[in-house]
């Protein structure tokens, strides 16, 4: 089978995009969660955080579905959202369109830089809910706000919200990074509390309107930087922190930044909007064995210059959390 596939990264959070619609390829849930297992996997595969495949849809001008490294799939990926929102603004020529995600159809428009010469898109996260049964969370409160969750730690108290992949969220003072490795993998082993796992995020301020954020990703470990958690910390450090809603938040992660701005309508609902890179780092193609097992990749094309631009935004990102990022 032979699939052209494009690399390219939110925050560093890297992804294979698989434009299903363009080269006319269709794949059974199977194949979708072999190949993501097969090509994700950093020492043997393409290496990437997880495959968003770009499929048609009769709701908006696109559809996407990200599978994880694991296999499993989400129910959102913001970072990967904005490499499609690119992907089809490109190819469509509009600035504003819609893409269709598994719980939501969401706008994506091209924006103004969020630094110089980073072409930028910003993409909805929504629906936000607290309520426990919208992660599954198995717990008694009727929220968890700043809470204790006692099978899962007893240092650190959570913030737990769905937007609408399931997320939890500790405000702390500085990030610890094996606290987080250790917290998210136990957090991804307890079914009686999280029975289809959680992404787990530590939430440093830096200033007003300006945090670190680091994530354990469900279905791949602790990542660059996971867009729905920064949408997710964000909100969080609003509600329990010095940050404003309808101001840009910006949020320094270990790949770069992006900023989020948190709204809430007359309903009292809240809904974030992701802004941010979607850079292409190489296009090339597969050709895979029948069995799914092994693969050789050719017609590799980089896209360098777009890269090194890339850099100084991660060389600035970095500057801002001195030993953090
Ligand atoms: N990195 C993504 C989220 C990917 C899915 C997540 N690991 C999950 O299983 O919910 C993002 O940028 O939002």
């Amino acid at each position: 089978m032979k699939i052209p596939f494009i690399k390219c990264h939110g925050s560093g959070n890297d992804f294979i995009l698989i434009d299903e619609i363009e080269h006319n390829l269709s794949f059974t849930e199977e194949e979708r969660e072999q190949l993501s297992i097969l090509l994700c996997d950093r020492i043997d595969g393409v290496g990437s955080d997880g495959i968003l495949f770009v499929m048609s849809s009769d709701k908006a001008e696109g559809r996407m579905r990200m599978f994880n490294s694991d296999g499993s799939e989400a129910e959102m990926c913001g970072n990967g959202l904005r490499c499609v929102a690119r992907h089809m603004i490109e190819k469509t020529g509009k600035s504003r369109i819609a893409i269709q995600t598994e719980k939501a159809v969401l706008e994506v428009s091209q924006v103004e830089e969020i630094y110089p010469k980073i072409d930028t898109f910003s993409v909805a996260i929504e629906p936000v809910s607290f309520a426990p049964a919208s992660l599954p969370l198995d717990v008694s409160e009727n929220e968890i706000v700043d809470g204790w969750i006692p099978e899962l730690s007893e240092k650190y108290k959570f913030t737990a919200l769905s937007v609408p992949n399931p997320h939890i969220v500790a405000m702390v003072n500085k990030v610890d990074q094996e606290d987080l490795l250790e917290v998210g993998q136990k957090a991804n082993q307890l079914p009686s509390v999280f029975p289809k796992g959680v992404n787990v995020s530590f939430v440093q301020v830096l200033e007003k309107n300006k945090i670190f954020v680091q994530t354990f990703e469900r279905g791949v470990g602790l990542t660059n930087a996971c867009g729905t958690a920064m949408s997710a910390s964000s909100l969080v450090s609003t509600l329990l922190g010095p940050n404003e809603l309808n101001q840009p938040i910006i949020v320094i992660n270990k790949g770069g930044l992006v900023n989020c701005i948190v709204s809430k309508d007359q309903e009292g609902s809240f809904s974030i909007q992701l802004r941010g890179n979607g850079t292409n780092v190489f296009r090339a193609i597969l050709d895979v064995n029948d069995s799914l097992d092994s693969f050789c990749l050719y017609g590799r094309e980089t896209f360098d210059t777009e890269n090194e631009i890339y850099e100084k935004l991660e060389q600035y990102a970095a500057s801002q959390v001195g030993g953090e990022s």
